[in-house]
């Protein structure tokens, strides 16, 4: 996991820009979790962990504020196009002034009411700079549309960036780690420092890219998987004998050495073969 910080005491300067993108034009709204991001340095590392090999020709934005990444994906050589969803009308206004090549791809509303598949009939990638209130639920909505997700690069909060990001052993490894690690290949980039966004917020922030891997389906119930995986999270402190006790696991797996770990312990495939077992398969 690379922890390299970027923000703090930066020496890089700004490349030029072609868009000009003015600060304080939206006024920031706790409540939609903004806190944008004011050094350009940073928004042309994140445009550039998009790789151009990963089956999308489509990229979507999530919450582009003033559009201090949007800039960067616009210009990139890659061979995609960049829509935008965001919810703040205030946002909207500037971008729709600001960026006339987004005419037409600029979506207004709730990433999380939006049906992806009826948005968008090809592969996707997603890229934000996510608002952190809903960070988790866009990535379980990601899981739900994982056939069409090729590619995430989003910063989060660095903790739970760290989490989605943590292999099996690891205090910090939980529900989100497990299900996404079963369909997407996670690399931790890097650190933000609070202090590069307007206003900063309370907690440092965290890189991560996610590539989708070659399992289209895994070996196993995949809705049961979903279940044994947050039930052992539900109780972490517990042996999975007596955490998975709730989901009436049969006789003939209790003796099994598996149920004798927490969750916490157990990597992608030991969950499906506990999946398999909970089936009596
Ligand atoms: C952390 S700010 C990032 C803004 C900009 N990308 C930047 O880096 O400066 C999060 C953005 O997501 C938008 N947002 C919040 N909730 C949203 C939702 N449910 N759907 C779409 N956009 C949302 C906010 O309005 C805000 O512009």
């Amino acid at each position: 996991m690379s922890e390299r910080s970027y923000g703090k005491n930066s020496k890089r300067t700004a490349p030029p820009r072609e868009h000009s993108v003015q600060k304080d034009l939206v006024r920031a709204k706790k409540h939609l979790g903004q806190h944008f991001l004011k050094d350009l340095s940073i928004a042309e590392r994140i445009a550039g962990l998009l790789s151009s090999h990963n089956g999308y020709k489509t990229v979507l934005e999530i919450g582009p504020g003033m559009g201090v990444l949007t800039q960067y994906l616009l210009a990139s050589d890659l061979p995609f196009t960049t829509h935008v969803i965001e919810i703040d009308t205030e946002s909207i206004a500037y971008l729709t002034a600001h960026f006339p090549m987004l005419r037409g791809r600029i979506l207004e509303g709730d990433f999380l009411r939006k049906n992806l598949s009826t948005l968008f009939q090809e592969p996707i990638a997603i890229i934000g700079n996510f608002p952190y209130n809903i960070s988790s639920q866009i990535l379980f909505k990601v899981l739900d549309h994982r056939q069409q997700v090729q590619e995430v690069v989003c910063m989060l909060q660095q903790e739970v960036a760290q989490r989605i990001a943590s292999p099996p052993g690891n205090k910090d490894y939980g529900i989100l780690s497990v299900l996404l690690q079963a369909y997407y290949d996670i690399t931790y980039e890097f650190t933000v420092d609070a202090s590069v966004f307007s206003p900063p917020p309370k907690v440092q922030s965290g890189v991560i890219r996610l590539r989708r891997n070659t399992v289209v389906a895994l070996p196993c119930d995949e809705k049961k998987f979903v279940q044994v995986v947050k039930q052992g999270f539900n109780n972490r402190r517990k042996t999975l004998r007596n955490a998975l006790k709730p989901l009436n696991p049969p006789e003939s797996m209790l003796s099994h050495p598996l149920l004798d770990k927490r969750a916490e312990q157990l990597g992608v495939a030991e969950f499906v073969q506990l999946t398999l077992l909970m089936n009596n398969e």
